[in-house]
């Protein structure tokens, strides 16, 4: 441990006490054999000091640090024990499930605090072996730096997710909580299956208290079940659950989890929950400055993260239709959307207007709301969230529409070259990219796509548009795919093989720089005409 990680105080008693950022995570204690601890918000530990100093040689619990006074000193990384005043050791965290959340999340923990070892498990043999290679399984920029660093010191990945879980003081769940395809809600509810699983699984390893994260993006009252099958199974363990929904982008996520708008922390109001609210605050206290920390009601944190989603894709559905006013009139939604940024109520972030938003979020999660809505008899809340939806479905075909239509109403045996298949920039993600629904469109019209987007794979791409609605968002979209598999379009590994011989060509939302389907003026895509029907290129221009 390095020192200058700490501040250091003297206290009236002339002794030195050093706290982390938030006065508990780490102390020093004055070397001199019988050592002495001095804070005043961890007095519990006093009593605890001797056998800490015990356990130095046999636990490694306790690390030896260079003070900046001349005595040499011991620092001591206090744990998840704090919930139920156990002894300090070393904090040991497992993340279930190592995908777009877990791996980069568990990653910069691991990178913002050393002392604390973290492992990732999954039950995807590649998505483990990936994380464990040179070659990641999902690209981020940052992440590979940040895994590097941290990888076979403080952050492992791993298979054997009931030796892991059965060792950690806190557990993140950041499983899949895709959408019902059957059953009760199909089409909207969240399906728990995954994190039901994960949970029995702590259940009935877990030995010693935990606490519980949920990471994953889950229906408001989750943690009200998840309770209900920890404690039913528990044979005496201690469970706190909290929710800490992720707000990470991605493309963006190494500079999200650096530098958080907010960490949202929700738990339960009794002295046992507040306690373990403080343990996971102090985990990111590390690197997050206190006044972003919010901790909230259980409930209040799960419903935030719907919320914010919903928010956040209700402007882009905003933006959307007025793009559609703006080709009927001769507007520019580009002028608009800048005119109407610069309202400092409004503000100018998410004002894009797109082919439609993508991305393995917003859909599912506006569709989960809806459905919490109609469970609570609110169909007139239902219905207005419903229709964020509805305009984006309407987007993404009014652009196949006007492609085809642009084109004698056909693109029947055209070939149509696609610049980027991923749902946004600096992702190789393609769960619900509009990508796929402009691809469908083309092929229902019989077009010949041809695609490019250098960080995804062919495979990929090929399984995306022969999958159904929402299959996606279950791990067996991890396994690799049939080789008999049809291939509806070409795939190219060069943008202008992609182009060569093209009767049209789109750029999509990771295309090149570009940030989102993107088009020039209003949502009109500019077409440019060699000659009669067989040579035009739909331009949809970069930002
Ligand atoms: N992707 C994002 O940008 C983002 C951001 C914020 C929140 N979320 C939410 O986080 C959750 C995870 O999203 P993701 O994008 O990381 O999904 P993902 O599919 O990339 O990762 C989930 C992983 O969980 C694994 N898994 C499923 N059940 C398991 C089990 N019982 N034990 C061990 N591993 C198991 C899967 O194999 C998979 O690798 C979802 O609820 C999502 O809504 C996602
Ligand atoms: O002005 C805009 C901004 C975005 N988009 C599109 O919207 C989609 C989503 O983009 P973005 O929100 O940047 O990416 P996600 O990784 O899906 O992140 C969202 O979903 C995550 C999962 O819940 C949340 O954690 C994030 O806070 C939230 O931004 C993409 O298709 C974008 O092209 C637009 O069309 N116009």
């Amino acid at each position: 441990m390095k020192s200058g990680l700490v501040r250091t105080e003297r206290n009236p008693c002339g002794r030195a006490a050093i706290s982390g950022r938030n006065g508990v995570r780490k102390l020093l204690i004055p070397w001199n054999g019988s050592s002495s601890i001095v804070d005043a918000n961890v007095d519990r530990f006093l009593s605890l000091q001797q056998r800490m100093v015990d356990e130095q040689s046999t636990t490694g619990e306790i690390y030896l640090q260079k003070s900046t006074s001349s005595c040499s000193s011991l620092a001591v990384i206090f744990d998840a024990g704090l919930m139920s005043g156990r002894r300090s050791k070393m904090v040991k965290i497992c993340c279930v499930g190592a995908g777009y959340v877990g791996g980069p999340t568990m990653a910069v923990i691991a990178l913002k605090c050393p002392a604390v070892e973290v492992v990732v498990v999954d039950i995807s043999v590649a998505r483990i072996t990936a994380w464990n290679s040179e070659q990641l399984p999902i690209y981020e920029p940052g992440l590979d730096g940040v895994v590097k660093h941290c990888r076979g010191r403080n952050l492992f990945s791993s298979t054997d997710i009931e030796k892991h879980i059965a060792r950690a003081d806190i557990i993140f769940v950041s499983v899949n909580t895709p959408t019902k395809t059957r059953g009760l809600g199909a089409g909207k509810a969240a399906d728990l299956t995954y994190w039901e699983n994960a949970a029995r699984m702590i259940a009935d390893v877990a030995k010693a208290d935990k606490i519980v994260v949920e990471k994953s993006t889950v229906p408001v009252k989750t943690a009200e079940a998840i309770e209900k099958i920890l404690i039913h199974n528990s044979r005496g363990v201690n469970f706190q659950i909290l929710s800490n929904p992720e707000f990470l982008a991605e493309g963006t996520a190494i500079k999200d989890l650096f530098n958080p708008d907010r960490v949202l922390i929700g738990g339960r109001e009794t002295p046992e929950g507040k306690k373990a609210v403080q343990a996971l605050k102090q985990v990111y206290a590390n690197w997050v400055p206190e006044d972003r920390i919010i901790t909230t009601n259980l409930w209040s944190a799960e419903l935030s993260k719907l919320a914010a989603n919903a928010f956040l894709a209700q402007r882009i559905s905003s933006v959307n239709a007025i793009s559609a006013l703006c080709e009927a009139t001769g507007a520019d939604v580009a002028e608009v959307a800048y005119a109407i940024g610069k309202d400092t109520r409004i503000g100018p972030r998410f004002l894009s207007a797109s082919v439609g938003f993508g991305g393995s979020c917003f859909q599912k999660d506006i569709l989960n709301l809806v459905y919490i809505c109609e469970c609570h008899g609110l169909p007139e809340v239902a219905n207005y969230w419903k229709d964020v939806i509805k305009i984006n479905d309407y987007q993404k075909s009014r652009f196949v529409n006007r492609v085809v239509s642009s084109m004698f109403n056909t693109v029947s045996e055209k070939k149509i070259a696609v610049l980027g298949f991923a749902f946004k920039k600096d992702t190789g993600d393609t769960r619900e990219t509009p990508a796929i629904d402009v691809c469908k469109g083309l092929l229902g019209d019989k077009a010949k796509v041809c695609i490019y987007d250098p960080q995804v794979t062919e495979e990929q791409i090929q399984r995306d548009l022969a999958l159904n609605k929402f299959d996606w968002d279950h791990p067996v979209h991890l396994q690799p795919m049939s080789a008999t598999e049809v291939k509806p379009v070409a795939v190219t590994r060069d943008a202008y093989e992609a182009t060569k011989g093209r009767t049209a060509s789109a750029s999509s939302p990771s295309g090149t720089s570009s940030r989102s389907w993107t088009t020039s003026g209003s949502t009109r895509a500019c077409r440019s005409r060699r000659s009669c029907s067989t040579a035009a290129t739909w331009w949809i221009r970069r930002r």
